[in-house]
């Protein structure tokens, strides 16, 4: 690949100190308009750590359009937090071209990229108050103190942490010191904000409070954010584009809807749960555990095993089938359909599906 023919007119390359007419009282964060196609662009990237070794990201290529909350999800190791750190400049491409803003960024240097990067454990300086920690790049930059206070505290009060601004990090919980590294993290006005594990730390209470808070803040910046996270309901409550990623290539990269719908493959179905992959006429399907039934039903498909889990989820009530070939298949009922006539573990159970509600997978 000519990597040089990717290059695009460098209009924003220099790191330069957020412009001083960029400071109002009130906080106008949204980026200007531009004229870019994608936010980020990942063409053909290839990562081997070691040059004979199996490579962690395997030849992947994937287009964030603008303005999007993208989640890379995938199990441990399926090389993620690599195309995270690549798309930072932590960690050399092996080959391959990464586009930001239609702009080549492959080789330039983490602060020259238009990205910034929030870390898992936040990494907040524990002598810097709140308001210092989320200045201090601009101090780097070598922006005026009253300046980059006032910028400060704007990003403290998009965060809703401007009423701590004078707290060190050992005087704040969990939830504001992320907050913090949020503000800290936005305040040079990436392009694209890369977010590895952000949410792993907090309890999950916090956790579901926080993703909220984390999609607001992309929507309000007109931004993307691009969140590595093992966590399938994460990624559904937060993405408009999902990217699933398996033995370092994407399987599937696409709405959140679409990839719940209609995952390509069985590790896709399998990987969000809430599917059962079966066997039906000689090729493998995928169906939605809440559209399959207990019980045989005229005119539907169907198979029989044993029940051996019963999980009451308060809504829901889960319900496994473990097949004679000890697969296991989901039932996901409604608890007030269960209660009816709870079945109980051991019973011998079918289960049925309507044909029309099967979803042919690609083979893997
Ligand atoms: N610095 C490194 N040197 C050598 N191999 C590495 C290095 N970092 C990661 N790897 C390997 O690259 C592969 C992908 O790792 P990566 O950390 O990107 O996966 P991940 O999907 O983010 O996993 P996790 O969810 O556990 O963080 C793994 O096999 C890992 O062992």
């Amino acid at each position: 690949m000519k990597l040089a023919l990717l290059k695009t007119p460098d209009t924003d390359l220099k790191v330069s100190p957020v412009p001083k007419d960029t400071a109002p009282a009130t906080p106008k964060l949204k980026q200007a308009t531009q004229s870019h196609r994608f936010d980020a662009e990942i063409v053909s990237v290839t990562k081997r750590y070691a040059p004979l070794g199996a490579p962690a990201v395997d030849n992947i290529s994937l287009r964030i359009p603008r303005n999007s909350y993208c989640c890379l999800l995938g199990p441990s190791g399926c090389g993620k937090s690599t195309t995270l750190r690549m798309l930072a400049g932590h960690e050399d491409v092996s080959e391959g071209a990464i586009l930001i803003h239609d702009r080549e960024i492959t080789t330039l240097p983490p602060v020259e990229r238009g990205t910034s990067m929030m870390f898992q454990d936040y990494a907040l300086f524990p002598h810097l108050t709140a308001l210092d920690n989320v200045a201090f790049s601009l101090k780097v930059r070598g922006v005026a103190q009253i300046e980059r206070r006032a910028k400060a505290r704007e990003y403290l009060e998009l965060v809703q942490m401007d009423h701590l601004a004078e707290r060190l990090p050992n005087q704040m919980s969990g939830g504001q010191q992320q907050r913090v590294a949020l503000a800290r993290s936005l305040i040079t006005r990436p392009k694209v904000l890369l977010l590895d594990e952000p949410l792993s730390a907090l309890d999950p209470f916090l956790r579901i409070r926080m993703r909220a808070e984390l999609k607001r803040i992309q929507k309000e910046l007109g931004i993307s954010f691009i969140h590595v996270t093992h966590s399938q309901d994460e990624a559904l409550a937060l993405a408009d584009l999902i990217v699933v990623m398996n033995d370092a290539v994407i399987m599937q990269a696409a709405p959140a809807r679409e990839v719940f719908e209609t995952p390509t493959n069985a590790f896709v179905a399998k990987f969000l749960g809430g599917h059962n992959v079966i066997q039906s006429k000689g090729r493998e399907v995928s169906v939605r555990a809440d559209q399959c039934h207990l019980g045989a039903r005229p005119g539907m498909n169907s198979l029989s095993g044993k029940i051996s889990m019963i999980e009451y989820q308060g809504t829901n009530v889960r319900i496994t089938v473990t097949t004679a070939e000890n697969e296991d298949m989901t039932v996901l009922m409604p608890a007030l359909t269960y209660f009816d006539h709870a079945p109980e573990i051991g019973e011998t159970a079918q289960m049925s599906w309507e044909a029309s509600d099967e979803h042919a997978l690609a083979p893997m």
